[in-house]
């Protein structure tokens, strides 16, 4: 029997309340305040709440210059907010020092990232063995060798990343987060570089991996057709969120 309210149970432990599930990722009060210049203070972030629910993929959009990344960036612990607080997996990671977090960020989370993913000075095939060679598994090369395939890349695989396009090393990236089994999968404009064919198989894939598999994606987008498939969306606008949605209920 499933029931709101708190007071229903305290006499009767038999009846379950409805929780809802878990998120994945819940940020309170997250500010980021920058100095660009010596005395100046530019605000990027501003009192953000965010949640992210594992099955789900979330959208966060909004003009350009208003937050977007920054607040990827400090979901994903690659920089430190200047307050509050960001759970993930159920761990406040804006404590974590650097080295905690590498190993907290190797054990559960992907990029899908332009920038800020490959290694340049290896091949593809490299590339995407790395997780494992840093975890110390064995590399599944024949589940690689058909994920290239499925992108098109089967005959870069030799090929350092450098002489890849864009567009090919953001497959690579999502190659790589598919094969490292993560939690969570954080993605930068991951079709902002693709033709429309590469773009949708992207967007596929990441919705299957939320959908189906259960991961929790979380993505930056200026695509109005790619925030149409997240199962909910954050609008950013001058570093504070100005609406949010989810394709469940109307959010706050
Ligand atoms: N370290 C920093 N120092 C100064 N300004 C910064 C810093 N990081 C970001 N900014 C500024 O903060 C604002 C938000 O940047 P951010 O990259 O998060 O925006 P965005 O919404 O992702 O933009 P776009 O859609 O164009 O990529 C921008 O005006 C940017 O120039």
């Amino acid at each position: 029997m499933i029931i709101q309210g708190k007071d229903a149970t305290m006499n009767n432990p038999s009846i379950s309340v409805s929780r809802g599930p878990t998120p994945t990722i819940e940020a309170t009060g997250l500010s980021m305040v920058v100095s660009p210049r010596r005395g100046d203070s530019l605000t990027i972030l501003n009192d953000i709440a965010f949640t992210a629910y594992p099955g789900e993929m979330t959208g966060i959009i909004g003009p350009s210059g208003s937050g977007k990344s920054t607040l990827l960036y400090c979901l994903a612990g690659l920089e430190k907010a200047t307050s509050g607080t960001v759970l993930l997996l159920g761990k406040d990671i804006t404590r974590l020092g650097l080295s905690a977090m590498t190993k907290f960020r190797r054990q559960h989370l992907g990029f899908v990232f332009q920038s800020y993913n490959l290694i340049t000075s290896m091949t593809v095939e490299q590339n995407l063995a790395l997780p494992f060679t840093l975890r110390g598994s064995r590399f599944p090369r024949k589940t690689a060798d058909s994920l290239l395939k499925y992108f098109g890349l089967i005959d870069q695989k030799k090929k350092s990343v450098t002489l890849l396009s864009g567009g090919e090393q953001q497959r690579v990236a999502l190659a790589r987060v598919l094969l490292s089994d993560v939690d969570v999968v954080f993605a930068d404009e991951p079709t902002g570089a693709l033709d429309q064919e590469s773009g949708e198989k992207v967007i596929s894939v990441l919705k299957g991996l939320a959908n189906h598999e259960k991961k929790t994606i979380v993505l930056v987008t200026h695509s109005n057709e790619v925030a149409g498939q997240c199962d909910r969306l954050f609008a950013v606008r001058d570093g504070r969120i100005s609406q949010s949605f989810s394709a469940k209920a109307p959010m706050a």
